[in-house]
């Protein structure tokens, strides 16, 4: 199976996360998830972060941190997320794609429900 590659940005204030709930007809639909998107081809990810979260949230990520890479095989997808975190940014985000947000504290994540592949990504950022 190819494996797409996903820029994920986890945007955190304090003890806040910023998590983006799924539409129903996108892959792992009604899920929460970190906001962020594919890669495109030739793109570098720092390019495809800033470009997802302009497009998703309207803002512009100030800091940029590398946290983690995960590949995870769903039963019809491949994935490897490049997750970001994000700790400072430009503008208010909204969810211009009519996604719900939520600021959501760390210690609450897990009564949250998020695609398998985010499971490793919550324990990280829980300890
Ligand atoms: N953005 C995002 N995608 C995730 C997370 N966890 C996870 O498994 N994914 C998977 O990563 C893949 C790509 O993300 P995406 O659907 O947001 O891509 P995109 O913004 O380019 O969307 P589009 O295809 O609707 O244009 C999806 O298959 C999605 O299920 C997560 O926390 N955030
Ligand atoms: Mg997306």
């Amino acid at each position: 199976m190819k494996i797409v590659r996903v820029a994920v940005a986890v945007v955190i204030i304090a003890d806040r996360v910023l998590i983006a709930k799924r539409a129903t007809h996108q892959h792992q639909g009604g899920l929460w998830e970190f906001p962020g998107g594919k890669i495109e081809a030739g793109e570098e990810l720092e390019s495809a972060l800033k470009r997802e979260c302009k497009e998703e949230l309207d803002i512009v990520p100030s800091i940029i941190k590398p946290l983690t890479v995960i590949e995870h095989t769903y039963p019809d997808k491949a994935v490897q997320l490049n997750v970001c975190i994000v700790p400072d940014y430009l503008g208010v985000p909204l969810g211009r794609e009519g996604q719900p947000l939520q600021w959501c504290r760390l210690e609450k994540l897990s009564s949250y429900e998020f695609p398998e592949a985010n499971k490793s990504i919550i324990e990280l950022l829980q300890n």
